[in-house]
């Protein structure tokens, strides 16, 4: 299956199709290359409701190597940002390192750290005063955010070509909508697939339950054990699987996990991960509208979904925009491959916010959650050439 691509759209103009934007509306770098290019526009935005007739408008008229992409957003009710354009052969493509490391640069927690693992703790004690009631809180993800300023614009194909040397990694940078006139996008490194799609087949690879990697191997292998033996961990991953087996199983007509559950890593952080494969009955639904119907996924919000969504509004500061959304393309077959979009950050000009987020159940520990945290940020903080445990900063180590 093509689970892979490494997508380049060049010459896009931008989401309000007020003004031209030399940069690509969206790139994947992933084990397949593949690259799609020409002209991109703009799709006309919309929600979940009507995004499969705006797919199949879309894809109406248009050439058979089209394609669209771009980044759904957290929130189901918020709009999303597609682009169409043509495919073509991936170029090899000589990028520029300056403006890496980052010069002259400030982080601030937003929250800090230890107000988020106040908030865990106030979700934990809900959880706790629920137990047993119809619709309790079994689980619930919360995020917090580092905002980085530079001294300068934040070289962005730089900084995407070093989230991409992580071969366990997707990395990719899809242009938002702009603000005050300034091009936006959303760029990072996600390890966890949400839903691809090749014919009738498709494939998901939920992660749930981390711990960070550590320099020393022995060291390092431990923390892998514990992970693997850590009863939290595996009930946190598990309402993961279940929720999306439970979305599948009615649009499939095989849906197996063969391998369980295991150990995946990407170079900062240790994952339980479990590979779903299906056979789909009608192989028409286009992999975003699949996408779609997916997420929120407990990964990135909770369970049961709408408390748990409500309860991220009121205890988390700012909204997420397309952090914990999803980010992706689909071709005229509907073949395609979306991810989940995390260990990212929405990048404009010298500013970065950089966003992570922990699943916390009923067990979790509210400075280890804060920790965890801090240690899911490494991985971008270091592609920006910054101490990769800033996130950790006001924890007790
Ligand atoms: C929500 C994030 O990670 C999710 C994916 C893998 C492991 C997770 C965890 O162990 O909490 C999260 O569910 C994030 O990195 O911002």
């Amino acid at each position: 299956m093509r689970s892979r691509m490494n997508i380049r759209i060049t010459d896009a103009s931008d989401v309000a199709g007020l003004t031209r934007n030399p940069s690509p509306a969206f790139v994947f770098r992933g084990r397949d290359n593949a690259s799609g290019g020409g002209a991109a526009t703009p799709l006309p935005r919309g929600t979940r409701h009507d995004l499969a007739e705006r797919i199949s408008r879309a894809f109406a008229d248009a050439p058979q190597d089209s394609l669209i992409g771009g980044a759904l957003p957290f929130d189901r009710a918020d709009q999303d940002c597609l682009w169409q354009c043509r495919a073509e052969p991936a170029a090899a493509e000589a990028v520029s390192t300056r403006g890496l490391p980052l010069q002259d640069w400030q982080i601030a927690a937003q929250p800090p750290a230890s107000d988020y693992s106040q908030s865990v703790g106030r979700a934990l004690q809900l959880m706790q005063d629920e137990a047993g009631q119809t619709d309790a809180l079994h689980k619930i993800v919360l995020a917090r955010s580092l905002l980085v300023r530079a001294g300068h614009d934040i070289p962005v194909d730089a900084l995407l070509r070093r989230l991409g040397q992580d071969p366990a990694v997707t990395a990719f940078r899809v242009a938002l909508p702009p603000r005050d006139g300034r091009p936006v996008v959303l760029c990072g490194a996600t390890p966890e697939l949400l839903l691809s799609k090749s014919g009738a087949e498709i494939a998901s690879h939920p992660l749930a339950g981390s711990a960070r990697r550590e320099v020393d191997p022995a060291i390092d292998r431990s923390a892998a054990e514990a992970l693997m033996g850590s009863d939290k961990d595996h009930r946190e991953h598990a309402i993961v699987v279940e929720y999306i087996m439970d979305s599948l199983s009615p649009l499939c007509r095989e849906l197996a996990i063969p391998q369980g559950t295991t150990l995946t890593s990407t170079r900062s952080m240790w994952h339980l991960g479990t590979r779903i494969e299906g056979r789909l009955r009608d192989m028409d639904t286009p992999s975003v509208v699949l996408a779609s119907l997916l997420h929120p996924t407990p990964a990135v919000c909770g369970l049961p979904m709408g408390r748990a969504e409500s309860l991220i509004r009121e205890l988390e500061p700012a909204p997420r925009d397309f952090y914990a959304g999803a980010v992706g393309w689909c071709d005229a077959q509907g073949d395609g491959a979306w991810h989940v979009a995390i260990r990212c950050a929405e990048i404009c000009g010298a500013e970065a916010r950089l966003y992570a987020g922990a699943g916390i159940v009923p067990g979790s520990d509210p400075l280890a959650e804060a920790h965890e945290t801090g240690a899911k940020f490494g991985a971008f903080l270091a592609a920006l050439g910054l101490p990769a445990d800033a996130g950790l900063a006001g924890l007790i180590q």
